[in-house]
């Protein structure tokens, strides 16, 4: 007989219970990717295993994405989506319609799932108690046939600069789960959009996260036969880029856990966010299910 979700839930608890202590007053990032959403059970598995996360004495920080529903409502509006370099192209009203999908629908569904599971969380973005400041994104792109670098203009597309702790500190000590979009002013007044594994892995290394969890649609790394690689360690990744092992959008997920890991975070984990409780599966489990990417 198939398990009801309750049953699947009393169950991870049951084997959680002696992991708990380990990430007990730990800050935990998860990147919960565009991608990983949409399928409203994943969704309340995911709400319920950040609410078990803070019941447990861990501090559970989730950043999202939503790059394919930013791309749905820009359609809809007969604009169309346009990338360079795996960033969007983000005139002054795609900035407009990515504030209002990332800060607006997509955070508050998020919050509503995690206030349904009994715990209290709160929708932000990087301009809510000036947590994040961002500039305009430098970014240059190689020619691959002539191997000229040229400038990209990403319009408002922008880098973290600063990061501010007090507000999330704040929130650490409360009841509350901070929900943050990735979205941030300039000091020159502008919005900007930033690609939302950046801005995790800015949020992860300005707290020293012992954690930071990227759900994306695979296992995690893979290597040549397809095999998920269990740990990894800077040199190891920056390898499997070089010979081609790593690729696509894959290439600046793992370049930004390695920054992660620079900027003080200790363990970064890139894990399918397509499997139920994976974030349960991966935190208080003996091994994980994910791939582990270590200094
Ligand atoms: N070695 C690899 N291991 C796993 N995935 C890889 C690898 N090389 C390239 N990829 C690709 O990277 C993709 C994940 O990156 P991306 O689509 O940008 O993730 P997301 O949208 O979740 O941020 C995978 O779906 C896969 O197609
Ligand atoms: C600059 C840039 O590309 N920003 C992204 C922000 C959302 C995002 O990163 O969402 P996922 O994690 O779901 O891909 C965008 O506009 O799509």
């Amino acid at each position: 007989m198939n398990e009801s979700e309750s049953e699947i839930q009393a169950r991870l608890l049951a084997q959680a219970l002696p992991f708990m202590q380990r990430y007990e007053n730990k800050t935990i990032v998860v990147k919960y990717g565009g991608h990983a959403m949409g399928n409203p059970e994943l969704g309340k598995a995911f709400a319920s295993d950040i609410a078990l996360l803070k019941q447990s004495g861990v501090n559970p920080i989730v950043v999202h994405g939503g790059g394919p529903q930013i791309g749905a409502m820009l359609n809809k509006m007969g604009i169309e989506s346009k990338f360079e370099g795996g960033l969007r192209v983000t005139d002054q009203k795609t900035v407009e319609i990515v504030e209002m999908v990332l800060a607006g629908s997509i955070n508050k569904e998020i919050v509503a799932l995690i206030n349904q599971t009994g715990e209290w969380a709160i929708g932000l973005c990087g301009k809510d108690g000036n947590m994040v400041f961002a500039e305009k994104a430098r970014k240059t792109i190689k020619d691959p046939d002539s191997n000229i670098e040229r400038v990209l203009d990403l319009g408002f597309v922008g880098e973290v600069v600063e990061v501010d702790r007090t507000l999330l500190d704040l929130l650490a000590r409360s009841e509350m789960i901070p929900v943050i979009a990735p979205v941030a002013p300039g000091r020159d007044g502008a919005t900007y959009n930033i690609n939302a594994d950046t801005f995790a892995g800015a949020i992860a290394g300005a707290l020293n996260a012992t954690r930071l969890l990227f759900l994306t649609d695979v296992p995690g790394v893979l290597d040549k036969n397809g095999q998920l690689i269990k740990e990894l360690s800077v040199a190891e990744a920056h390898a499997l880029i070089a010979d081609g092992t790593i690729s696509g959008g894959m290439i600046p997920k793992v370049e930004t856990c390695i920054d992660a890991i620079k900027a003080g975070v200790q363990g970064v984990v890139i894990l399918n966010g397509k499997t139920a409780h994976s974030v349960l599966l991966e935190i208080f489990t003996e091994h994980g299910i994910g791939t582990l990417i270590v200094p």
